[in-house]
């Protein structure tokens, strides 16, 4: 049975455990974010991702020290909203308006539910439109935040720089791009340190070794990190000033891109 907690508004947040990977599969499919992951979103990203509450949680405190007046915040690769949610509940500066984006359909469709539920139980939210598009083709306007938590990783890796390029041309004096990723390592030794923590860090979550397993099988070739080195020159290389690491746990990491 569907585990969901029903709020006044009528809008449920699913609290359905994640077992998508729990059962042995003949063949490994590539992992997408359909309508499964949609349900065990919540849970599978809190049990996979180190620090994942507590960055999202401080991006509504950072965004709030670059938030321009007039200006939009971008969550790009929203999900469930989370970030939006954030944002919406730290930033105070007069004329903000969240617009959140991810291309999955599953994930639009429950992000309103959950946007439209949260508008219905606290006041001074600020406004957020949520489109259901490729980051990749959005037509940027000016913007003082741009979050992209755990999304590039995602995106082509030869479409990267341009992207974040298109982001730098949009950015406005005194704003700044917040970039969370899954971090690779060029030191052998520190990327397998890291990698065997992470492994840790799922086991002691509850995954068993077939569920890890098997999901790195089904992300192995859709989501491709990049080192910390990597990021710098490609934010660099996009136009940006300054890169200040703020947050890191185990092989995962925040980082702020200044214009
Ligand atoms: N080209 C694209 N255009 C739009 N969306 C995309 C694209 N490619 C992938 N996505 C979307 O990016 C999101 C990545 S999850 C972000 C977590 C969220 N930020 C969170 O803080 O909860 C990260 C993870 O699951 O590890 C998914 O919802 C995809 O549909
Ligand atoms: O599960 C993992 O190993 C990850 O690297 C993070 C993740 C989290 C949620 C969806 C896809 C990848």
């Amino acid at each position: 049975m569907p585990a969901f907690s029903t709020h006044a508004a009528g809008t449920a947040v699913s609290k359905e455990p994640d077992r998508l990977f729990a059962q042995p599969l003949a063949q490994v499919p590539d992992f997408a974010f359909n309508e499964d992951v949609v349900r065990v979103f919540p849970d599978m990203i809190k049990r996979s991702v180190p620090g994942y509450p507590t960055i999202v949680e401080n991006l509504g405190v950072l965004a709030a020290q670059f938030a321009q007046p007039n200006s939009v915040l971008y969550d790009l690769g929203s999900s469930l909203g989370a970030v939006t949610q954030a944002l919406r509940r730290h930033v105070r500066t007069d004329g903000c308006r969240v617009i959140a984006v991810d291309n999955s359909a599953a994930m639009v469709e429950r992000c309103r539910e959950y946007l439209n539920g949260q508008d219905s139980m606290f006041q001074e939210l600020l406004p957020v439109e949520v489109i259901e598009g490729d980051i990749l083709a959005l037509d940027f306007q000016p913007a003082s935040v741009v979050a992209l938590n755990f999304t590039l990783q995602f995106i082509a890796p030869e479409q990267r720089t341009a992207l974040l390029a298109r982001i730098r041309q949009a950015l406005l004096p005194g704003g700044a791009l917040i970039l969370s990723e899954k971090l690779r390592f060029n030191d052998l030794q520190e990327h397998a340190l890291l990698t065997d923590l992470h492994v840790a860090f799922k086991r002691a979550n509850g995954y068993s070794e077939l569920e890890i397993a098997q999901k790195r099988s089904a992300i192995e070739n859709v989501m491709k990190p990049d080192s910390l080195e990597e990021h710098r020159e490609r934010l660099f290389a996009a136009g940006f000033s300054k890169v200040v690491p703020w947050f890191q746990c185990l092989n995962f990491a925040s980082l702020i891109a200044l214009p």
